[in-house]
């Protein structure tokens, strides 16, 4: 029992899966200048965030568990196996873990931009990312994306790949980050089911919300989200326009079959925008978000299409129940302590 870590009566970590290295908490502290507030960075359902420098210099951000976050360990425990084998420049660097005492921590690279969401979705930010920053975010979250489900030594589903999940680097860069909902497939899986749906309202395939099936194809759809929201700087949940009682993805396409798609555009990018390859990017977001899984395209081929290397076959319409309640009378429905994490359970 030396060797392994309790975390609680059922989840025990072996040290030998846990290839990053261990940090103290008296470093934690030093780092983070106790848990200051003004280091606080955020708060996801994990816990709160803090940022913290080394005493070499080096900047980190520090997933602080909650106590009370008994999914926050199993969350904890994947991350740390799983992330800690992933190396690719658009995902977030697990450095390192701190088990002590109460305390449970992750230890990552630190992002100087934040996350994704706090700019596309901020009016004022938004004018950051002209088209060129934009398009090589998408661009970018296309290929981590590709490294986990293709390219990495394993096949990895991210299952909540959203907006505040893409971090920012100095340089603008995006990184995948939260893998605590990530799923390995042996071998020739491609699919899995489960029981405990979670994702994020708003992002979550159909076939996945509903059924609980989830494979590279529920990743693909949450990718045609992102994609839309990118473009329009507009949430797909909540989104409000005047005199449509529609979604975004409905209103996205709407305007797609009306051919007038510049309309989409989120209105800081008018003047810097290039306009092929706006339209390549909604094109391909429609084809992510195909109602079918099998409709959809895999991440190497949006890779593909998105630097204009393969012909784009024309989208059917696009699943859209997303903004609409899902009112699945043989499920219970839960939300988290996250008000954006939903979780759903078979009835027994
Ligand atoms: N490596 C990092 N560098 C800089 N800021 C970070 C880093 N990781 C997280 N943050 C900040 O902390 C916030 C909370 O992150 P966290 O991943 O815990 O939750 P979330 O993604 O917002 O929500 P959820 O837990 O539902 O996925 C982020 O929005 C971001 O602003």
């Amino acid at each position: 029992m030396e060797n392994n870590i309790m975390l609680d009566q059922n989840i025990e970590l072996q040290s030998e899966d846990l290839e990053v290295p261990f940090f103290s908490l008296a470093t934690i502290v030093i780092a983070t200048n106790n848990f200051s507030s003004d280091n606080k960075l955020g708060e996801g359902g994990f816990g709160l965030v803090y940022k913290g420098t080394l005493t070499d210099g080096h900047e980190i951000a520090v997933k602080r568990l909650s106590r009370s976050s008994i999914q926050g360990l199993n969350e904890f425990k994947n991350e740390v196996i799983l992330i800690a084998k992933l190396q690719h420049r658009n995902l977030v660097r697990l450095l390192g873990y701190c088990i002590e005492g109460d305390e449970t921590m992750l230890i990552y690279e630190y992002m100087p931009n934040g996350s994704l969401d706090s700019f596309i979705f901020d009016e004022t930010r938004a004018k950051v990312l002209g088209w060129s920053i934009r398009f090589n975010i998408i661009c970018g979250i296309a290929r981590g994306l590709l490294y986990l489900h293709e390219d990495s030594r394993l096949r990895i589903i991210h299952r909540d790949l959203k907006a505040s999940n893409v971090l920012l680097d100095s340089k603008m860069n995006p990184k995948i980050s939260d893998f605590g909902m990530a799923r390995i497939f042996g071998g020739d899986q491609t699919e899995g089911n489960t029981e405990r749906v979670v994702g994020t309202y708003g992002y979550m395939a159909p076939e996945y919300a509903i059924d609980g099936l989830f494979s590279v194809k529920s990743d693909v759809f949450s990718f045609g989200i992102l994609l839309l929201e990118i473009l329009s700087g507009k949430k797909n949940r909540g989104f409000i326009h005047p005199g449509q009682s529609l979604n975004l993805v409905a209103h996205a396409w709407n305007l797609w079959k009306e051919c007038r798609p510049l309309e989409l555009l989120d209105t800081c990018l008018e003047d810097c925008c290039i306009i092929l390859e706006f339209v390549r990017c909604l094109h391909i977001s429609f084809l992510c978000l195909q109602q079918h899984h099998e409709d959809r395209p895999n991440m190497s081929s949006v890779v593909m299409m998105l630097h204009g290397e393969s012909s784009l076959p024309e989208p059917k319409e696009p699943a859209s129940f997303i903004g609409k309640k899902l009112s699945l009378s043989s499920k219970k429905k839960s939300a988290s302590t996250n008000e954006i994490t939903i979780t759903l359970l078979e009835a027994r």
